[in-house]
């Protein structure tokens, strides 16, 4: 199994561009599913997690190609997958396919609008919480499918189409927003999502879905309504930029000091997180293609956050944030809403010298002076690269196991950070 060894005290400085995001690029393949045409999505991150939904669709029998790079695109650019579902095969989605990514159960959706019939496995994903599907599966019955468990599966069958539905979240939930977006877009008469998730993956895949043909107003706000269409036809959408890549980068640079421009990405998609990281005494402007990150010789300070729904403070950026802390002047609480455990990274944190005291929902993190490289191992996808944030000003090496979360989400991350100095290698086998 490949690892990551870093050496700690290099600061980071110059370009480092931003992928397209991993939870947009997801939901969108599988928004493929809605049309016998072709979808063409531009901007697709090279993701282990791509890959693995691409198995899944080629299970299905969706056809898929990956363009070459077409001229003046760069290896940065981000790849074309053309997705055709013309001839659907099978709506089964087994568990050895969907067990490892949790978006793969979100297939359910579209097979179900569009063929009546869906067996998806329940999802796995990373390892933060109980992570139930019950509110998804709460909305397609809503449509007005007949849901079962079977064996480990959920069988949904709609032999006579989905209708359209008035669906309340009790609370917000993305996947839960993916899935009644695409049934809808399908279902006959009007579908209201009221609660809806306010995230820029979910406006990204309205986006494309309208693209296509469907009709949807008010999608980034908490209600959506969608009237359903009897079909919807092929189209070409770019993945809009990953905020969570872009914080986790910005949070190294802080974390690291130095000055670093991330390029192809939009402030306001992570406007909250970035004030904080003003907060920390750390620089942020506004480039004309993405963000300058500077911090020089100042110190860290601590702040307090609480993850929140979007606009608020991502989950997916809490783990990095902890991260910093561990080195900032003074205590920061840090308080989970999301998952109920998402904290697997503090005992590994402490492996390099971090005081952090967990107390329900919050950790406390008390910043120390310095850290100290050491062998680390992450249980998922975020939690592993704070480890790689720690370990850019830990003294000595760190190595970090277990890669294979990292490759999930992380588009060539060590020669990102490398190409800005830091001292950072793959170790093979
Ligand atoms: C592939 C992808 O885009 N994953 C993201 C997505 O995950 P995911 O879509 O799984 O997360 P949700 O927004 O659905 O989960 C939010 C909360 O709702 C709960 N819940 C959810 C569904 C359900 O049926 N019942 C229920 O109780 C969850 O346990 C959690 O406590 O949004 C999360 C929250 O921003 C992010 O951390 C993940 O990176
Ligand atoms: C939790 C994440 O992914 P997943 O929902 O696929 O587990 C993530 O992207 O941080």
């Amino acid at each position: 199994m490949d690892r990551i060894r870093i050496r700690g005290g290099a600061p980071l400085n110059g370009l480092i561009p931003i992928s397209g995001a991993k939870n947009a690029a997801l939901p969108l393949m599988i928004a493929s599913l809605l049309t016998d045409e072709t979808l063409e999505l531009g901007n697709v991150p090279r993701l282990a997690d791509i890959s693995s939904l691409l198995r899944i669709m080629s299970n299905f029998g969706v056809d898929h190609s990956i363009a070459g790079r077409r001229p003046g695109q760069t290896a940065e650019t981000g790849q074309t997958i053309r997705l055709t579902a013309r001839s659907i095969i099978d709506t089964c989605a087994p568990y050895e396919l969907v067990s490892t990514m949790r978006a793969s159960f979100w297939v359910i959706a579209p097979l179900l609008a569009r063929f009546g019939e869906a067996r998806v496995s329940m999802p796995g994903g990373c390892a933060i919480g109980t992570r139930p599907v019950d509110l998804l599966l709460m909305a397609l019955a809503k449509f007005g499918a007949t849901i079962e468990i079977d064996g480990g599966y959920v069988v949904a069958t709609a032999p006579n189409g989905l209708h359209g539905a008035e669906i309340d979240f009790p609370k917000v939930t993305v996947g839960g927003t993916h899935v009644a977006l695409m049934a809808a877009t399908l279902a006959r008469g009007t579908t209201v999502i009221r609660n809806a998730a306010r995230e820029p993956e979910v406006t990204d895949l309205a986006d494309c879905l309208i693209k296509m043909g469907a009709k949807i107003q008010g999608a980034g706000t908490s209600e959506i309504v969608v009237e359903g269409v009897a079909r919807l036809g092929g189209t070409s959408h770019d993945v809009l930029p990953d905020r969570i890549e872009t914080g986790t980068y910005a949070m190294a640079v802080a974390m690291a000091g130095g000055d670093v421009t991330l390029e192809h990405t939009r402030p306001e998609l992570l406007q909250f997180a970035l004030d904080v990281l003003g907060q920390t005494g750390t620089e942020v402007l506004t480039t004309p293609g993405g963000i300058r990150v500077r911090r020089n010789g100042n110190g860290i300070q601590s702040v307090d956050v609480t993850t929140d729904p979007f606009p608020g403070f991502p989950t997916d950026l809490q783990a990095q944030f902890m991260a910093l802390m561990t080195r900032a002047n003074g205590t920061s609480r840090i308080r989970e809403t999301i998952f109920e455990n998402r904290f697997m990274h503090v005992q590994e944190l402490a492996r390099l010298g971090a005081k952090i005291r967990l107390d329900g929902d919050s950790a406390y993190v008390e910043g120390v002076a310095g850290l100290k490289g050491a062998p680390v191992m992450a249980t998922d996808l975020r939690a592993s690269v704070s480890l790689v944030i720690a370990g850019l000003v830990a003294d000595g090496e760190t190595t970090i196991n277990r890669v294979y979360h990292l490759d999930r989400g992380f588009e060539a991350l060590e020669a990102k950070l490398a190409r800005c100095g830091a001292e950072i290698e793959r170790l093979r086998g």
